[in-house]
């Protein structure tokens, strides 16, 4: 293989840009021609892609997001869509492709190695959500996010002593508002994983309060509901007083973390010496302090579970 594509797809996450140039720089010393495509599959559809040197990726290892873009692309979910993209790859010579996103960028990887192109998968999104790894390229940097969103809350909560409801990322799966939640001191960390009762809650804070407990902070995932509604419905049924962040955004940017710039560094260079190998249609996972092969039917279509000791404890040291 003599000339390999990068691209990032999906949500952007800190980190992608370190794992650019690890994929760049590593192929480079292997004496093999890199591509980075803009914007996703929409770049790739669209032929907007150009040849990286070792200097195009210098000064990006600390910064979030992706300096090559990203998108969600429908047309790329359409069989002609990606026949347009496949053809802007060989018109290049590019026979093989590093993929940085989450679980529907690899979906999409898996169906364009169909269509003859190579490709190995890292796992980049601050959900957590793919399996097959520990962690995601992103998320230290999230989690690291919203915490220090949960202690400057935490600091006016006590003053009021109020409720405080704090809505974090996670589209269907948990994982920030766990970490977060636990590492933050949350009383209540509710995720999609596991179910919850209001009139329970209100409950359970009423009591907490009989028992001396000043103030209570509340993480929830998005994916379990609205912060905003759950925070009216105590306010109006246990007659606390409330208030709701809904952090959004902000947990996607920022510089990553010592943690996500090596994981996605080490990520990417194993990624580049398999596809070189020939490999295709893998992920690269970070497994107990290892770099793994996964396979990608396994990577996209197994469903990674919250971890269950993590959320047990979170429970006992809320009491
Ligand atoms: N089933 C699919 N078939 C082909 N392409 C897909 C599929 N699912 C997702 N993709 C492509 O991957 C892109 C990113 O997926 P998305 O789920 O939005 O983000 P993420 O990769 O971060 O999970 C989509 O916009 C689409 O172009
Ligand atoms: O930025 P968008 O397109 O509104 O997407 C928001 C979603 O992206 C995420 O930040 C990351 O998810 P993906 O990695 O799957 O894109 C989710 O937590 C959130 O629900
Ligand atoms: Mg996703």
């Amino acid at each position: 293989m003599k000339k390999i594509a990068v691209i990032t797809s999906g949500g952007d996450c800190p980190g992608m840009n370190a794992a650019i140039r690890a994929t760049v720089r590593v192929a480079l010393a292997h004496g093999v021609e890199v591509w980075g495509i803009k914007n996703g599959y929409a770049g790739m559809i669209a032929g907007d892609m150009t040849v990286l040197d070792s200097r195009s990726v210098g000064d990006i290892i600390q910064k979030g997001g992706t300096f090559l873009g990203t998108a969600r692309s429908e047309e790329f979910k359409t069989l002609p869509g990606r026949q347009q993209a496949v053809a802007n790859l060989e018109k290049r010579g590019i026979e093989g492709l590093v993929v940085i996103g989450g679980e529907g960028s690899l979906t999409g990887a898996k169906h364009l190695s169909e269509l003859g192109i190579k490709f190995v998968g890292l796992p980049g999104t601050i959900d957590n959500d793919i399996w097959g790894t520990d962690y995601t390229i992103g998320f230290d940097t999230a989690v690291n996010t919203a915490l220090d969103a949960i202690n400057k809350l935490r600091d006016t909560a006590s003053a009021h002593g109020r409720v405080m409801l704090v809505e974090v990322m996670g589209r269907d799966c948990g994982w920030i508002a766990l970490t977060a939640g636990l590492a933050g001191g949350a009383e209540f960390i509710l995720i999609p994983e596991a179910p919850f009762n209001q009139e329970e809650i209100c409950r359970q804070l009423l009591a907490s309060r009989a028992k001396g407990k000043q103030y209570s902070i509340i993480v929830i995932a998005e994916g379990a509901g609205s912060a905003m509604s759950l925070g009216q419905y105590i306010r109006t049924k246990a007659g606390l007083e409330t208030r709701v962040s809904v952090l959004g955004h902000i947990q996607r940017g920022g510089a990553p973390t010592v943690s996500d710039r090596i994981l996605a560094s080490r990520l990417a260079e194993t990624a580049v010496r398999l596809l070189l190998e020939g490999k295709t249609d893998i992920m690269i996972g970070y497994r107990n302090n290892q770099c793994v092969e996964v396979p990608i039917a396994d990577a996209v279509g197994k469903k990674k579970d919250i971890d269950p000791e993590l959320y047990r404890l979170a429970g006992v040291l809320s009491q």
